[in-house]
This record gives structure tokens, C-alpha cells and sequence, in this order.
């Protein structure tokens, strides 16, 4: 008997282009949650836009979180139960939107991603990723009911954030590969759908790399519909498998070991050229995605990173480690091919 089921998540109301974050009212109503929301923000996008947003939701308090960690969740819980809050509305970049969302999971209701920033697709997605002590949980959360992306806003973010959810879509690449290794060695569940969206989302991104320019809104609308496609991926899937894969690995553990880590799309960017060449070798793709990252400014080396040399290869050949998900690094990369990997590449 056939007895699969699956239950896709996915944001119902998603809004992209300029000057649409006076319509967040508009779009939450149109969602009948009723009530009052809380506002979830962080200083700067706090300062750049909350006044407009609070305009449009009378009586809504305000939140503003300064760094990420599951003493903020409890502080913006026990503000939305104080407050009799019925949903929550985060504005700004994955900080206070990560944190409004497991916020949101916990008290049971359903925020929306109001987001000042296109640093990566998880200001889209069902996941939350939250650092703890030296470590990160990266648990699933239900994704935003919607999704109000302005992108005169975006815009006027400091580019290196733009640069970084470029990063992140480009990884995709090497996502899906690991994916599909992972189906055919350890027979893990993969959909062909998700992969595929995952594949084209970073194929149109890379198309589009000419129209991606510091002071062009024209990029801050191609980066969100990726990174909205992306989150779209994963809530496909079920998982963020079209989105990370050994890539993130090396990311997350960087994020744990460097003493500076970089965007976390930055970092995963540098993870793909050498994860690419894992998988395909000194005449594979690994060039196509460096030029690409190159293409719209994202960092391919340790030096513009602003990690050193050794802090990669710990990383690299540590990364498997971090979490049970097979990819291309298998049981583990040794120092010596971590090092011949990073120097052909030009990464170290
Ligand atoms: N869920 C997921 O899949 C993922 C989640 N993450 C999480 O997301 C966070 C990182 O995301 P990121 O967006 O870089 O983090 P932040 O929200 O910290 O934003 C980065 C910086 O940009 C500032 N900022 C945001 N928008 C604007 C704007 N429009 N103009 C000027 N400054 C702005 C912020 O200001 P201020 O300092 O005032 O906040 C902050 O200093 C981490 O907490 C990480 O754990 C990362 C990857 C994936
Ligand atoms: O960053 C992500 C996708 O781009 C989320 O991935 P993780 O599940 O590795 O946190
Ligand atoms: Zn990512």
C-alpha cells in the first residue's frame, strides 16, 4: 500500500518591492489573525523603520533584541504573553527574525518576517539557528504566515549583507550535491522538486549577476525572490537540505572556532568552492562558483575573510563532525587533503 504523506509550510502572503513596508498592516490583515501583534526588532532597523511599522499596528509593543541567544527568546516570549500578544512581527535582519520565529514556535502563534536585510534565506525559512556557548542549534520552527521584503530598504543596507545572501543562494549548488551523494550512499529521503528549485533558484541568481550592484534596488529584488525561493525549497523538503550541505557544515563550525567569524553567507560561499572541488575535482564546477561569488563581490579567500589559513583547515577537516548529515565530507577530510584542497583553490 502507498503510504506516504507529506505537509508543506510555506508563507501565504509575500510581498517584494519598493516601499512595501507600509503594506504590512494590509498583509497581516488580510492573514484575520485579529489581536495584537508584538514587534520583534534589533537597534539599527529599529531606528530605520520602526516608526512606520508601529504606525500601522495601534498599541503594539516593542521588543528590541541586541544579540542572538535563548535568553533573548525568553525575554520576547514572556513580552508577548505579558502584552497578550496574538502573533509576532520581527523586523530586521536573521537576528531578530531567527528569534521571533522560535520565539513564535514556543508560544504556539505565527509571526511574519519583515526584512531589513537580504543576508541569507533564513529570513524566509522554517529553521531558527541560535548560538549557544560555543555551539549552534539549528531547529525547525514554522515559516513566516508572510513575508513583506522592502527592497528601498534592503538597498540601503550595508552591501557586504547583500553580498552574503548571494553567497548563501550560490551554495546551493553544492547543497543539492550533497543531497543527492547522501540519497544514493545512505539512501536518505530526497525530493526531486526541492532539488530542483534549489538548482534553478541559484542557476537565475548567477544569470542575473550583472544586475547585482551596490546603490541598484534592481538587486535587492532579485536576491529576495531567491532567497524566498530557497525558503520555499526547504519547506519542500521538509529540511534545509536543498540549502546546506557540507558548505554550511564548515560555516557552522567556523562560526564555533574563528575568533572573528565572517557573514554566514560569506563563509559558506568559501565552503562551496572547496566543497565543489570535493565533489568534481580540479577540472569541475569549483571555478564556475568562484567567479561567480566574485562576480558580485562575496569573498573566495581565507584573507577576505578576515580568517586565517589554519582556522580553515580545522575547520574543514573538523566540519563533519558538527552534525548527522552525510555529505561529501564523509567521515572526514584529512589535514593534509584539506590543505591541498584550499591551495589549489586559491582559498589559503
Ligand atoms: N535561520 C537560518 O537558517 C539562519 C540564521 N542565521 C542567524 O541570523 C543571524 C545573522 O543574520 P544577519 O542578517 O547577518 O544578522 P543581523 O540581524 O545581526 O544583521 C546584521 C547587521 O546588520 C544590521 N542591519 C540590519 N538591517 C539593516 C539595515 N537595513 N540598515 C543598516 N543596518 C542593518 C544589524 O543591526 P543591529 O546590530 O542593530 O541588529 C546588524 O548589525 C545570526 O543570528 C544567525 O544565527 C544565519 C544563517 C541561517
Ligand atoms: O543556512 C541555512 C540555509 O541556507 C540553514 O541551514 P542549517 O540547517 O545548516 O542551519
Ligand atoms: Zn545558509
Amino acid at each position: 500500500m502507498f503510504a506516504k504523506s507529506t505537509w508543506i509550510k510555506l508563507p501565504r502572503n509575500v510581498l517584494v518591492g519598493h516601499g512595501v513596508l507600509d503594506d504590512v498592516g494590509t498583509a497581516v490583515a488580510e492573514l484575520s489573525l485579529g489581536g495584537t501583534p508584538l514587534l520583534v526588532t534589533s537597534p539599527s532597523p529599529n531606528e530605520l523603520a520602526g516608526d512606520r511599522l508601529r504606525a500601522q499596528f495601534d498599541g503594539a509593543e516593542t521588543v528590541t533584541v541586541d544579540s542572538a541567544s535563548f535568553g533573548a527568546v525568553a525575554e520576547i516570549v514572556e513580552a508577548a504573553e505579558d502584552a497578550g500578544a496574538t502573533f509576532l512581527v520581527a523586523l530586521g535582519g536573521g537576528k531578530p527574525i531567527d528569534l521571533a520565529k522560535m520565539a513564535a514556535d514556543e508560544l504556539g502563534v505565527g509571526f511574519v518576517s519583515v526584512p531589513t536585510a537580504a543576508s541569507h534565506d533564513g529570513i524566509v525559512s522554517g529553521r531558527s539557528s541560535i548560538p549557544e556557548g560555543d555551539t549552534r542549534h539549528s531547529v525547525a520552527a514554522d515559516p513566516p504566515l508572510a513575508v513583506i521584503a522592502d527592497t528601498e530598504i534592503m538597498a540601503n543596507a550595508p552591501w557586504d549583507l547583500t553580498t552574503a545572501g548571494c553567497a548563501d543562494i550560490i551554495s546551493n549548488y553544492t547543497a543539492v550535491k550533497d543531497w543527492r551523494l547522501a540519497r544514493r550512499l545512505k539512501n536518505v529521503e530526497y525530493s526531486e522538486y526541492a532539488g530542483a528549485l534549489s538548482e534553478m533558484t541559484a542557476e537565475m541568481l548567477v544569470d542575473n549577476a550583472d544586475s547585482i550592484k551596490q546603490g541598484l534596488e534592481e538587486s535587492s529584488w532579485i536576491v529576495s525572490k531567491a532567497l524566498v525561493s530557497s525558503g520555499v525549497a526547504m519547506s519542500i523538503a521538509g529540511s534545509s537540505r536543498p540549502a546546506s550541505g557540507a558548505e554550511h557544515l564548515f560555516s557552522h563550525q567556523l562560526d564555533r572556532i574563528a575568533e572573528s567569524p565572517a557573514l554566514h553567507g560569506h563563509q559558506v560561499g568559501v565552503g562551496s568552492i572547496l566543497t565543489e572541488f570535493l565533489h568534481t575535482g580540479e577540472n569541475g564546477q569549483w571555478r564556475a562558483i568562484r567567479d561567480a561569488l566574485e562576480a558580485i563581490g562575496a569573498p573566495t579567500t581565507a584573507t577576505e575573510l578576515g580568517i586565517d589559513d589554519e582556522t580553515v583547515i580545522e575547520a574543514l577537516t573538523t566540519a563533519h563532525t558538527i552534525r548527522d548529515r552525510y555529505t561529501i565530507l564523509g567521515d572526514g577530510v584529512n589535514e593534509d587533503a584539506a590543505i591541498e584542497v584550499a591551495s589549489f583553490t586559491g582559498v589559503i
